[in-house]
Formats: structure tokens, C-alpha cells, sequence
């Protein structure tokens, strides 16, 4: 089953925190629905004025995405790839997935993948967050950036002094 083992009901303040959305425009239909379940992610978590651009496709999302990680705390990239009649899929899907993963590692930003990789346009429309899909893959790719932002946020906060420390004369 679709979706078996996703994490469920998670909620994550992320009041305070820049979000950018980055969505390709192949398979518009679909697309546009991943972009307003991301859009109402979101909002729900604290963040009702997310950046939102477009690009054409899938290979165009990593360049974008670095840039939007040079002034945002998260990015959301989305989008719809469908497997022709040519091998051009296999190299589209590896070359936006990994160019993603590099964003994100090289910025520190993180990047939620929301790109749906389907054998068919059904598929795709099962894991749109649609009236009737099963699986609602704009939401959790949103959750996933800010849930990680936020975690990154806490990271990097400024150790608090307790005054335990060595040579504090406790
Ligand atoms: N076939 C799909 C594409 N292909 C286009 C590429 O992503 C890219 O825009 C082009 O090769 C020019 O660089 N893109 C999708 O997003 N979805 C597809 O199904
Ligand atoms: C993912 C693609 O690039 C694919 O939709 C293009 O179709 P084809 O492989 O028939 O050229």
C-alpha cells in the first residue's frame, strides 16, 4: 500500500520561519494541487506567506532551489514526473533527486522533495492530496522542511550559560 509507515499527525510550529516553494509546471493539473496542499501545510504550521516561484520541470528545480536557500529556512520543491516511452525519466528523477539532496547539504537549508516520480498519471493523482487521493505527498514534503528547520533552528541556538561550567566558581 501507497503511503504504509509515513509519519501521521504532525504538527510543528514553525511560526517565525522564511519558507519558499520552488513547483515545476509538467502535468499542471497535478501539480497545482501539490502546490496548494503545500501552500495550506503551511499556513496550518505557521507560515501564511510562503515564496512561491515556478520553473518549467523537474531538471530545473535544484538551481532554483539553491537560490531560494540563500535567503529562506526551508524550501519545498514539487512537482510531477511521468515515466515515458525513453529512459529520459530514469535521468530526470536522478538527476533532480540527487541535485536536491546537494542543495540541501551544501546550504544547510533544508529542502522538502515533493516531486512525484509515477509510472503513470494516476499515480500521480493518488498521491496529490486531491478530493480523492490516498496520499497527500504537497503536504508531508512541506511538513518534512519545516519539522527539519525547526530542529536546525534549536540546534544552532546559542548554547545558554548555565553557570556550571569550568572556572565559573560554582
Ligand atoms: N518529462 C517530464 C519533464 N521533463 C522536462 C525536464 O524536467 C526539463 O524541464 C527539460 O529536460 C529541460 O531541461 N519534467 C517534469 O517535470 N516532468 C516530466 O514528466
Ligand atoms: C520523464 C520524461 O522526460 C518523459 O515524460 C518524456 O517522455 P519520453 O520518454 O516518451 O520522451
Amino acid at each position: 500500500m501507497s503511503g504504509a509507515g509515513a509519519p501521521t499527525d504532525q504538527a510543528v510550529d514553525a511560526s517565525g520561519l522564511r519558507l519558499a516553494i520552488v513547483a515545476a509546471r509538467w502535468h499542471s493539473d497535478i501539480c497545482e494541487s501539490l502546490l496548494a496542499r503545500a501552500t495550506a501545510c503551511a499556513l496550518e504550521m505557521g507560515v501564511p506567506d510562503p515564496t512561491v516561484v515556478r520553473v518549467s520541470g523537474a531538471l530545473e528545480l535544484p538551481v532554483v532551489a539553491q537560490a531560494l536557500a540563500a535567503d529562506h529556512d526551508a524550501v519545498v520543491a514539487l512537482g510531477v514526473v511521468v515515466r515515458g516511452g525513453t529512459p529520459h525519466f530514469e535521468y530526470v528523477c536522478d538527476s533532480f533527486t540527487a541535485g536536491l539532496t546537494r542543495v540541501s547539504l551544501d546550504t544547510g537549508v533544508p529542502i522538502g522533495n515533493g516531486v512525484l516520480t509515477t509510472e503513470g498519471e494516476k499515480q500521480a493523482r493518488d498521491r496529490a492530496g486531491l478530493e480523492d487521493s490516498a496520499e497527500d505527498k504537497g503536504w508531508e514534503a512541506t511538513v518534512a522542511a519545516l519539522d527539519t528547520a525547526v530542529t536546525l533552528r534549536r540546534l544552532r541556538a546559542p548554547k545558554r550559560d548555565t553557570g556550571f561550567g569550568i572556572g565559573s566558581g560554582a
